[in-house]
């Protein structure tokens, strides 16, 4: 891929919260795009997003409306930066007008990990004792346990990973769940205690892959950010992005996901399960992965045969009256 010969190479600037695995996320962009166009320079902008400033107040009741990608969005259309690195999990389905999801890089395991204190490293998460306190400020994770381990204490947790392992250590928590692709990507891979099999905790949408925003109408930068795209990630996400929008539902509701890509055939999974864990709908499709995004819609549908939007529906009225 070249430049036209015309027009001098430009500065290119990349956005991104300013929170550790953020800044390491986008390094790792910036390096992949700086090997593939040693001519163009490539600068880290990074920024505050509301996510960031509110620490204090459970995620799922402040929504999910783009709560760390919205800051990043307007310096896109303000062009004050060009492009913007996220966590694919937390941009949402739906874009601004103007702004496009350009590329998806290779994912990481998007599976979901437990985190013990250190007086339980010899047991896992089915050996772990009755009234175990586990935190976690995600509904998913939350329903999904609470569905198979009704006997444990579930315990909100927020801040970044350095201050939730400081609170598992001094003996808050007895466990906690995160992604396996947050801690690996910041050398903590060590503190994966397990990996939650799929039978216990699907990820969530996008979970392991970052997405590129850019401005829509800007086709050369799109050109270039193609060249770091990983393409089964692409097929995989695009089908998980379309179930989530096809549900209307943002990273903050107990929706998860598993797909798997066997040569040109897509599988996905989805539950949709209610804060208490006890009701879940669960099902799986298969089709071309070409067709990824209509995979995505039709396991929809299917869930909402099943009750899937009954169960949304009264999770969306209780946030909203606050409870
Ligand atoms: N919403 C927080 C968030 N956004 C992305 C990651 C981890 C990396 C990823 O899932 O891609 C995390 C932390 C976590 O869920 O443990």
């Amino acid at each position: 891929m070249t430049l036209s010969v015309s027009s001098p190479p430009r500065t290119i600037r990349i956005g991104t919260r300013k929170s550790q695995l953020a800044l390491v996320q986008t390094q790792w962009v910036q390096e992949q795009l700086q090997k593939l166009f040693p001519d163009i320079t490539f600068e880290v902008h990074s920024m505050s997003t509301q996510g960031d400033k509110i620490l204090d107040v459970a995620l799922a009741k402040i929504g999910d409306k783009g709560l760390f990608t919205k800051e990043l969005e307007v310096g896109m259309l303000n062009r004050e930066i060009d492009f913007a690195v996220h966590s694919l999990k937390d941009l949402p389905t739906r874009l601004p007008s103007g702004l496009v999801l350009a590329t998806i890089t290779e994912r990481e395991n998007p599976a979901d990990a437990l985190v013990v204190h250190e007086k339980h490293k010899d047991k896992q998460i089915d050996t772990l004792p009755e009234g175990a306190v586990i935190g976690t400020s995600s509904l998913r994770r939350l329903a999904q346990l609470r569905h198979h381990f009704p006997h444990f204490t579930f315990k909100d947790i927020r801040g970044n990973l350095n201050t939730r392992m400081a609170k598992l250590d001094a003996g808050e928590y007895d466990g906690i769940i995160l992604a396996v692709a947050g801690l690996e990507r910041l050398g903590m891979s060590d503190r994966i205690h397990q990996i939650l099999p799929k039978e216990i905790s699907l990820h969530a949408v996008g979970q392991g892959a970052l997405g590129i925003e850019c401005r829509a109408d800007d086709s050369e930068l799109i050109s270039l950010l193609k060249g770091i795209e990983h393409s089964k990630t692409r097929d995989r996400c695009l089908a998980e992005r379309s179930f989530l929008r096809e549900l209307e539902g943002g990273c903050q509701v107990p929706i998860g996901v598993n797909t798997v890509l066997d040569g040109d055939n897509l599988t996905l999974s989805g539950i949709v399960a209610s804060v208490d864990g006890e009701n879940i709908v669960k099902d799986t499709v298969t089709g071309l992965a070409k067709d990824a995004e209509q995979l995505g819609i039709q396991l929809a549908q299917l869930l909402r045969q099943q009750g899937a939007q009954e169960i949304l529906d009264k999770i969306f009225t209780e946030i909203q009256r606050g409870s």
